[in-house]
């Protein structure tokens, strides 16, 4: 990195540049535009009233002030003889300039012969017309200024910057090379400069992400796991026996998941499927074929909630097996855990079932063979270090409920292997859905009543546990107690949110199970997998404040049976976008699809959460609208990584991303 002193610019500027962490010169050198004006002469269209013209000016200048603001009018003519009559306000400081006959720039908008206008320029277009870089900055800098330093700190550079890209992929991609994108993009003199920049950028930064996946990829092939055997007599029986036939696509993820276990090659397979297509069947059936290999298996479910629901479906579909399973969480008591450690430490137990309390220091494996896990819990580098002290060579299946097609998923989990669920079970139903504009149950009481006379269950969600001073929004607090009151001596409503015991939580979640409770008011603690047959009714309070596939989830929560279920998506809000989103979960009920939508308008971080799924967030390009260069980029990656040993140009590459990949402490020793 080179010095940021080499500019010999004020301490002041310094510290500015440092609130925009910009403390090197490469740093400053990657700020690059956010947008770019383009200034050519422009008349107005059909379309759009924006004009951009040389003018001579022929009136005096009016002005008009109001304390401090300022409105200023003149004529001017154009070379065509159009006369226009220009207002612009608070430049008044420019008044001393614009003397009869001068000829000004005028950027503006036009209607008719006035002209509204942003921008004047004291200078001939021909002077000013091009292409000009606009930056997002901190306060005490002027885009002027910012780009002096730019092109000081290139110049500074002048030949040391390097193409990361290898001279091959530069000549087939017919790519320019980095310091002339670093040039186009700072100082381009055509949009076509701009384009070509980009072209470099957008694919250095995708291939440097795909370079650093694969690698982590071929560091994990190296790492050689348990080949598992198993009785496949005894396994097919088993799927035999469970209560429905498998879906085709939970049969191909099973295969996927069952070869894995089967190869001496660790497994890291991420398992994505929409919203009740049946996750929880698979990963039990994938237990069964790691028991049958005389492992122990581990469940990890991402709330207490979840973990002791999948308990209970294990031991359903584990009834008239051998295996035996337990339930670890945190509100067991001491010495009931201690029992389950040294259970799990004898062997006595098969597959354990629990939140992150599954990996703490005290529990010991005897034989840990298999872990599942979610998203959220994708592990990073601490996790596996404690893992793999667990059981050295354990397979991990992480599942996902906010699916992402599938192509795009291999590119962006591009260390993993990837199992995709797209078909539902037979006889689903797709989730009657209404945006209701209201803040009030008013509008659907009448349909809730018949739906509970009806012997249904109903859900209401809500953003907040508790009211909220600064947030307009309804809390399930307050929605409980009203409920409550309204609904007194006919239905019972229960409240359920994160703040409360997890003992308490999971007896509200089996009161409703059993029907004692009939409305369950929540917070999004319901989210994740929760599966009740019997409530096929969901209200959803200021819907607009939820992303999409999280109210995509939401709504998964109903309808997971045979009966026709409803979801009311209830929001007062008069945001163009929001309206329009809720109306669009209306119609789709494709979580693919869904996703998509999502992640286009709030980016990847937000929808599978940056955090946890390591994704990185790219400077210029964008997953979805650069897709084709992503995919490109990973190919080309999946080459270099595979080849780079035997060649000597791809070693300086290489030893970038295996150092950087140190220093970010991603490598398992
Ligand atoms: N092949 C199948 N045939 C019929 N019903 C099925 C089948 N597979 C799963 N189910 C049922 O579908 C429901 C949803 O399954 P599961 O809870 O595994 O979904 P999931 O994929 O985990 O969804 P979510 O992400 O919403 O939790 C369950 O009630 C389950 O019993």
């Amino acid at each position: 990195m080179s010095d940021i002193r080499l500019l010999k610019i004020t301490e002041k500027r310094l510290d500015i540049l440092k609130l925009m962490n910009i403390e090197s010169l490469e740093d400053l050198i990657n700020h690059y535009p956010y947008r770019y004006d383009v200034i050519e002469e422009t008349y107005p269209t059909q379309e759009d009233d924006k004009i951009i013209i040389e003018g001579t000016l022929i009136s005096p200048v009016k002005i008009f002030f109001r304390g401090r603001m300022s409105r200023m009018s003149f004529s001017v003519e154009d070379r065509y003889q159009n006369v226009y009559q220009v207002t612009i306000f608070n430049r008044h400081f420019l008044r001393q300039y614009l003397k009869q006959m001068t000829i000004i720039t005028i950027i503006g908008k036009c209607q008719k012969d006035k002209i509204t206008a942003s921008d004047i320029k004291i200078k001939p277009i021909s002077e000013i017309q091009g292409v000009h870089p606009v930056y997002s900055l901190k306060e005490g800098l002027t885009q002027k200024s910012f780009q002096q330093y730019v092109k000081k700190a290139l110049n500074l550079l002048k030949g040391n910057i390097e193409s990361f890209v290898p001279e091959e992929y530069i000549i087939k991609h017919q790519l320019i090379h980095k310091e002339s994108a670093l040039w186009n993009i700072h100082f381009p003199q055509s949009q076509e400069d701009i384009k070509q920049a980009l072209k470099y950028l957008k694919y250095e930064e995708f291939l440097k992400f795909q370079l650093t996946m694969q690698t982590i990829k071929q560091q994990r092939t190296l790492e050689v796991g348990i080949a598992k055997r198993f009785d496949v007599q005894k396994f097919q029986s088993f799927i035999l026996s469970l209560p429905y036939q498998l879906t085709q696509d939970q049969q191909t993820s099973v295969k996927e998941i069952v070869s894995d276990l089967q190869s001496p090659r660790m497994m890291y397979r991420f398992l994505q499927g929409d919203v009740g297509s049946g996750k929880t069947v698979v990963s039990s059936v994938a237990l069964y074929a790691n028991y049958l290999a005389g492992y122990q298996g581990a469940l990890m479910a991402p709330t207490e909630i979840l973990a002791s629901q999948h308990y209970q479906t294990l031991l359903s579909f584990f009834k008239d097996t051998d295996v035996k399973i337990a339930l670890l969480t945190g509100s067991l008591t001491n010495k009931e855990k201690e029992r389950i450690y040294e259970q799990i430490q004898n062997g006595d137990i098969d597959m354990i079932v629990g939140t992150h309390a599954l990996f703490q220091k005290k529990v010991e494996y005897h034989r840990l063979g298999f872990v599942i896990t979610d998203e959220q819990h994708r592990f990073g580098v601490e996790q596996r270090k404690a893992l793999k002290n667990k059981g050295s060579q354990v397979d991990f299946l992480i599942m996902s409920a906010t699916p992402i097609p599938r192509t795009l998923a291999i590119s962006m989990y591009g260390d993993m292997d990837v199992s995709t669920m797209k078909t539902m079970p037979k006889g689903r139903i797709p989730v009657v859905t209404k945006y209701i504009k209201s803040s009030s149950m008013k509008p659907i009481l009448k349909d809730l009543k018949e739906y509970l006379a009806s012997g249904g269950q109903c859900y209401v969600i809500c953003p907040l546990v508790e009211d909220s001073e600064v947030l307009d929004a309804k809390s399930a607090s307050q929605i409980a107690e009203a409920m409550q009151q309204y609904f007194r001596g006919t239905y019972q409503v229960g409240l359920l949110h994160g703040q409360m015991k997890d003992d308490e939580k999971d007896r509200i979640m089996q009161d409703f199970q059993k029907q004692k409770i009939h409305i369950l008011v929540s917070t999004t603690v319901v989210e994740v997998g929760v599966d009740v047959k019997n409530a096929n009714m969901m209200v959803i309070y200021n819907a607009e404040r939820f992303g999409m596939s999280q109210l995509h989830q939401l709504r998964g929560r109903v309808g997971r049976g045979h009966q026709q279920a409803y979801c009311f998506f209830m929001s007062s809000s008069t945001s163009k976008e929001a309206i329009e989103r809720l109306k669009y979960m209306e119609k789709s009920h494709d979580g693919f699809e869904i996703s998509m939508y999502d992640l286009q308008i709030r980016g990847p971080g937000e929808v599978l959460g940056n955090r946890q799924s390591g994704l990185p967030t790219f400077l210029v390009a964008d997953v979805f609208k650069d897709f084709p260069i992503l995919n490109v980029a990973r190919e080309d990656a999946m080459r270099i990584v595979e080849g780079y040993e035997k060649r000597n140009e791809y070693y300086h590459l290489m030893s970038t991303i295996q150092e950087k990949l140190k220093e970010n402490n991603e490598y398992v020793d």
